[in-house]
């Protein structure tokens, strides 16, 4: 569950990106943050993941108030959040596997225990068959479902991502889009922000739509 009130985040000079917000989204909902360019899109999926925190108001995800947490403690609360953002930060010297790895090895499971779920991720998203293969050597689609396994690899209780089928093409899309759906039908708390269309359809009620920060 996710609860935000009277959500404000104003950056240095002075800009209000979010503006009183206000919404709550229910565990195991799929949700889209939709809006024009500069809405705050990136701003609000920035403040669920405790990356930007909020100027004031509250937000309380899984029943830890994030505007109230020491940033000690951001880094536990973050691992309940599988995170796919515009810049997928894939590591490009290394494998498609061990890419996947990473989350887990920070983790500190066990070898085994790594190679294995690593590997079981990369099934999900249909990569398995590319598991040695260098990120720069996969397609935007395949780079972008990569992204995606490395950020379910931790079995998050919410997958965040913003436009995660920018400069994708339709079909690529529409593979991201049943892949987040089939996340969200196992219980995973699903919030995408994108100006894509097709997402709106999916989503009909769960839709937050931004006006200059503000909810419309
Ligand atoms: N770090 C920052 N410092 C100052 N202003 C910022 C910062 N990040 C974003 N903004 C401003 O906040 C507003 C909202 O930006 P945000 O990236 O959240 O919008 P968005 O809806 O995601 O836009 P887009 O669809 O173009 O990605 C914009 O006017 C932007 O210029």
């Amino acid at each position: 569950m996710i609860v935000a009130n009277n959500l404000t985040k104003r950056y240095p000079g002075g800009f209000d990106a979010v503006r009183d917000v206000s919404f709550q989204i229910g565990a195991g909902h799929m949700v889209l943050i939709t809006g024009h360019s500069g809405a705050g899109k990136t701003t609000l999926v920035k403040l669920i993941a405790s990356i930007e925190r909020p100027t004031s108001g509250s937000l309380v995800v899984n029943g830890q108030n994030l505007s109230a947490l020491r940033r000690s403690a951001i880094p536990y609360v973050r691992r309940h959040f599988g995170m796919i953002f515009q810049d997928q930060k894939l590591l490009f010297d290394r494998s498609a596997l061990d890419n996947v790895m990473l989350p887990l090895q920070i983790a500190g499971l066990s070898h085994r225990e790594t190679v294995r779920r690593a590997q079981a991720a990369l099934d999900k998203v249909g990569l398995l068959a590319r598991e040695k293969a260098n990120p720069i050597a996969l397609s935007g689609g395949e780079q972008q479902r990569l992204a995606i396994a490395r950020a379910v690899v931790n079995r998050p209780t919410v997958l965040l991502a913003d436009e995660p089928t920018a400069n994708l093409d339709n079909d690529s899309a529409h593979d991201i889009l049943e892949l987040f759906a089939d996340f969200n039908q196992v219980g995973v708390t699903v919030v995408v922000a994108t100006h894509d269309q097709s997402w709106v359809e999916h989503c009909r009620g769960n839709v937050l739509r931004l006006d200059h920060g503000r909810i419309v």
